[in-house]
Order: C-alpha cells, then structure tokens, then sequence
C-alpha cells in the first residue's frame, strides 16, 4: 500500500484516530510491507550471483580481468565484490532465470562453463562458471588476434611494395618469354626487382609445381638476406619453401622450392646431380 492510501485510510475514518492509534497503523503497515519484502520467490539468478559471491574468491588481479571479460558482454553487469551479484539488468523482475535471461539478452560469450553443483543454498545448478579462466582466455585471445593481424597487415604492405619495383610491369610478357625461349638475358638496373621478384614470378606461375627453381648470386651475404626476404614477402619461413645455400650453411629442407645460393655451390649442385634434373629453371645473377 502507498503512503498516500495509508493517509486516505487514516483521514476517512469516522473519528480521527489518535496520534499514539496513527503512529501504530503507519506501525503495522511497515511490518506488514517487510514480511511481504522478505517473502518474495528468491529467483535462480539471485541465487546464482550469491554463489559467485562466496564460493569464488576472487582476488583484486583476477576480478579485474573477470571484469574485462563481463564488460564486452553488453547487458551483463560487473561484479563489485561486497554487492550481491546480478546476473543482467532485469534480474529482479519476477521470473526472470538464468535461462530466460540467455533467451532474452543471449549467452555470455566469454563465459564458459563446465559440471558442478553447488550445494551452499541447498540448490543444484548444472554449470559452474569459470571466471578467472575467462579473463586470461580473453587476453590470450586478444594479444594472439592482434599478432595475426599485425602479421596480416605487413603481408599486405610487402605485396603492395612488390607492385611498385620496376620490374612488376614486365612480370606477365617475362614469364611468356620463359616458357617460349631456353635461355633469356635480362638486363634491368639496381634494385629494380631482378633478384626478389625473378623467382616469385616463376613460383607463381607455375615453375615450383614439378620441381626446383634456383637463383645464384657470387656473395654468400646477398645470397642469405634475399632468401630471408622473399620468405617475409611470401609469408612462409625461411628454409621451408625458400631456403640459401652456402657453404658451411645449408637450410634446404624437403618442402623447399626455390633455393638461392652462390655460384660455387651451384658447381657443388652439379657434383651430386649432374644434369639438374630436380630444377625446373634457374637464374645466374652476374
Ligand atoms: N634483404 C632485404 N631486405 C629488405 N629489402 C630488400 C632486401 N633485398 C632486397 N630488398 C629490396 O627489394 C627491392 C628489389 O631488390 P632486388 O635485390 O630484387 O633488386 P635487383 O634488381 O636484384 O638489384 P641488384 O641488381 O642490385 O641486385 C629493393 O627495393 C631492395 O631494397
């Protein structure tokens, strides 16, 4: 009842009622009002959020990181540690469970939930939820998100760069002219492409499918960096599919395709395979 209904109540009696009789009706109203209060249905939420309360005891590091997992959980609400704690904004509406609230607002996506039973309230739930693990879940998954797309966009930059060398305009007419001649002479200035681009075009159109293609250079340094940098610019790790060759270092392995090496383990090359037959094509960088 309103106050103002108690006041109608008490103003529309036939004789006023004393001030000892008023203060006793506003008196059993109260009481009456706190009886109701306490006999309200407790929902499964409540229950659930008075769970977490004490059976998990969370410390200040690991209710921080649950708490940076709720907060990407839309409606679910962060959980102060001394408060009882709700399970989403409308949990004091009657019948609003656990279930009904995953309905409504969906499933927690950062919460995850194993078997248990909770026996402190004397009542079984079927899920345990596991918020600590969430929250350094959530980290691991962010930093290993933000790893692939910092390696994402890197691959991207270096594909951009590959369109801008010189000899990027003369890739499809050089690739033609590999397949219609034995021999080419290709003559381009420094830095424009020859020995990065040269065998990426090859592998790209088709050469490494049946075979090997190689790529000598006479100075063993320019040999290993190239090789590290085509294998940054195809993404793959070096002494995979690209690997260098030079003395005393051998990183090939039996995915490799296309081998950069110096001249004189191109000679070592024909000692053990005289005619090369494992290679499809081959450059010599003079
Ligand atoms: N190890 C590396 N790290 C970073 N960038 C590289 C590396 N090797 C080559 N580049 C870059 O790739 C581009 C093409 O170089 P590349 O060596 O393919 O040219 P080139 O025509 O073979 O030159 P040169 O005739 O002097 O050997 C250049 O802009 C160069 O700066």
């Amino acid at each position: 009842m309103k106050f103002d209904q108690l006041r109608i109540q008490i103003l529309g009696k036939e004789e006023l009622p004393s001030l000892n009789e008023t203060i006793s009706i506003i008196n059993t109203e109260e009481s009456r009002r706190e009886v109701m209060l306490y006999a309200q249905p407790v929902e499964e939420s409540t229950m659930l959020g008075k769970f977490i309360d004490n059976n998990l005891k969370f410390n200040a590091e690991k209710t921080s990181a649950s708490h940076t997992a709720n907060s990407e959980v839309g409606q679910m609400e962060s959980r102060p540690l001394n408060k009882d704690k709700m399970w989403c904004t409308y949990y004091k509406n009657l019948r609003h469970t656990r279930e009904q609230c995953w309905k409504l607002h969906g499933k927690p996506q950062r919460t995850k939930l194993r078997g248990g039973q909770l026996d402190m309230l004397g009542f079984v739930f079927e899920d345990q939820i596991e918020f600590i693990q969430d929250g350094m879940m959530f980290e691991e998954n962010s930093s290993a998100e933000f790893e692939k797309s910092m390696a994402e966009s890197t691959f991207e930059k270096l594909q951009d760069d590959r369109k801008t060398l010189p000899v990027y305009p003369y890739r499809d007419s050089l690739l033609q002219a590999v397949h219609d001649h034995q021999v080419l002479v290709i003559v381009g200035e420094t830095c424009s492409g020859k020995m990065t681009q040269i065998l990426q075009y090859l592998h790209e159109g088709g050469y490494t499918k049946r075979g090997k293609i190689g790529y000598t250079q006479p100075r063993r340094v320019a040999a290993m960096s190239v090789a590290a940098r085509v294998s940054q610019e195809m993404g793959v790790k070096l002494g995979h599919e690209v690997c260098y060759l030079i003395r005393f270092e051998d990183c090939t392995s039996d995915k490799t395709v296309m081998k950069y090496m110096t001249d004189g383990m191109l000679l070592r090359e024909f000692l053990g395979e005289p005619d090369l037959s494992s290679y499809r094509a081959g450059v010599l960088h003079f």
